[in-house]
This record gives C-alpha cells, structure tokens and sequence, in this order.
C-alpha cells in the first residue's frame, strides 16, 4: 500500500482527489493538510502542520493541490522528510520547479509536477508539439471558472513552453501568446491555434468535470516514488 496524504482536501481538486484516493486499492489515504484542521469531519486525521503530517503518519507520497504561496512551504518540509510530492498545484515560476528538482535529487527522492493530469490535455500538449514543426504561426488561448487565481494556467505556460522548444529547434525564435479568460460557466478548457497560408488548425481540449483528471492522479502516486528528481508532465509515465 502506498501511504498517501493530500494537501487541500476542501478544495475543488482536493475533494475529487480524496474520493478517488480512497475507492483505489493499491493506496491508503492516511491522512489529510488543511490550514483549517477543524472544518472538518473526516474518518481520517487532519493536521495542519505538514511535517508532523509526515513523520506520523509515515506518509510515502504527498499530492498537493493547494495555491502556490501555500505549496512551497508544504513541499520544503515533504522534501525534509523524505515524501515524495505529487504537484498539481500551478503558479510556480521555472527558478523554483528548478529548486525542487535539485533539492529532491540531493535528497534521492522522486517527484512530480504535473500541470494537467487529464489524458486529453497531455496528448493536446504533445500534438502542438508535432503541428509546431510545420507552422510558423500559434497562439493560446485558455477558458477557466472565476475562482482560479492564477493566469496564464500551467497547461497553457507548459504547452507555450513546448511549442517554444520546438520552434528553436527550426531557429524560430518567439515567445507564443496566451490569452487568459476567467467566467462562470467554463472549468478548464484550451485552444491552441496554429495558422498558415489560407488556413487555420485548431486543437482544442475541455475538461467538463474535474473526474477527468483523476486517473492521471492516480499514476502519478503510483509512479512517482520510482523517479529520480522532478519530472515535469505525465508523457514519460504513459509510454
Ligand atoms: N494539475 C492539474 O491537473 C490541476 C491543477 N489544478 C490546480 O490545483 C490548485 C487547486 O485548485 P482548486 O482545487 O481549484 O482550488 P481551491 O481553491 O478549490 O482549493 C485549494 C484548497 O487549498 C486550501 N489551502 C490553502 N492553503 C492551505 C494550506 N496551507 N494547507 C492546506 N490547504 C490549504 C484552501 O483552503 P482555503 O479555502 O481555506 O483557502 C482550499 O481548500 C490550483 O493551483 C489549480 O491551478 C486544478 C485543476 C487541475
Ligand atoms: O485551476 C484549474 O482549474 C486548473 N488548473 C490547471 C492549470 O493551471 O493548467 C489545470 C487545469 O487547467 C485546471
């Protein structure tokens, strides 16, 4: 059994994640990090400090799904502890994903971040990659709820990331543009525009509810701890 705790369990991401968590047979919810301990009524224990969290609850691995300004100091103290972290928290900048990668391998721990868990926006990510080496032209645009708080998303940040990778690689040197919308009525949802000489190619995902992301949660826990330093994204994990 594979001894996990999660990071955020009120939340939107958090809620969906412990259901999942506890219908898996190969993992054991052992306990939950809120920075409210007493909302709530769970047959588990709650701590608000992360590192006590840890060490008795002997936890293997931890899935955050906070807000960045929280994440960090949950995650500094999982590294001092020996956890290995599953991050689907966004709003990191690259200087820190960095940190995390070096201060894990020097620990010898694994750890993911993993900036959209559905199978649907991973392989959305890897098909700009290959429309990237034939177009010369590409924006982003990205629909999320009201309540997200950061902007641009991870996905949109990764995949502008990729397409910039693959760009270079033709001596084409841009940063992609990415449009941000926040309203009522979307979850999460991304349009990767290319466009030629007469023509327009679309690639587009929608996550209607945030079930679709639980089955990338799923392998990232059950993967995470035979890594070695912070692997970014799930693709290496699907082959
Ligand atoms: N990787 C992926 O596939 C996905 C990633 N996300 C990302 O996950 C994150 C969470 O999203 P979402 O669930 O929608 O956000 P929510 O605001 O619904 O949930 C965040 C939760 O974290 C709690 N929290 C804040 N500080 C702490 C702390 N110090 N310790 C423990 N819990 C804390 C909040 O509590 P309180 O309400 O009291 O502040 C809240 O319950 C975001 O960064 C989002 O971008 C979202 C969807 C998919
Ligand atoms: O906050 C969200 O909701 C989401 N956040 C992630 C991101 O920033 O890309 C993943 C997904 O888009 C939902």
């Amino acid at each position: 059994m594979i001894r996990t705790a999660v990071a955020g369990p009120r939340g939107k991401m958090g809620r969906e994640t412990v259901r999942a968590l506890m219908q898996a047979e190969d993992i054991e919810l052992v306990a939950v990090i809120d920075r409210r301990a007493t909302l709530h009524e769970m047959q588990i224990p709650v701590y608000e400090d992360p590192l006590q969290c840890f060490t008795e609850e002997r936890v293997d691995v931890l899935v955050d799904f906070t807000h960045a300004d929280a994440s960090r100091a949950i995650l500094s103290r999982a590294i001092e502890a020996g956890v290995s972290p599953v991050i689907g928290t966004t709003g990191f900048r690259d200087d820190e994903l960095k940190a995390y990668d070096y201060a894990l391998k020097n620990a010898k721990l694994g750890g993911l971040y993993v900036p959209n868990f559905a199978i649907g926006a991973i392989l959305m990510m890897q098909m700009a990659e290959v429309a990237s080496r034939y177009f010369n032209h590409v924006e982003i645009i990205e629909y999320h709820h009201e309540q997200k708080r950061d902007a641009p998303s991870g996905t949109a940040k990764r995949t502008a990331e990729r397409i910039e990778h693959a760009f270079d690689a033709r001596d084409l040197h841009r940063e992609i543009p990415i449009h941000s919308v926040r309203m009522p009525g979307f979850i999460a949802h991304q349009e990767v525009i290319f466009g030629g000489e007469g023509e327009r190619l679309t690639i587009r995902h929608d996550s209607m509810s945030r079930e679709s992301f639980m089955q990338g949660v799923l392998l990232a826990v059950r993967k995470v701890r035979s890594l070695s330093g912070l692997t970014i994204g799930l693709d290496h994990l699907l082959r």
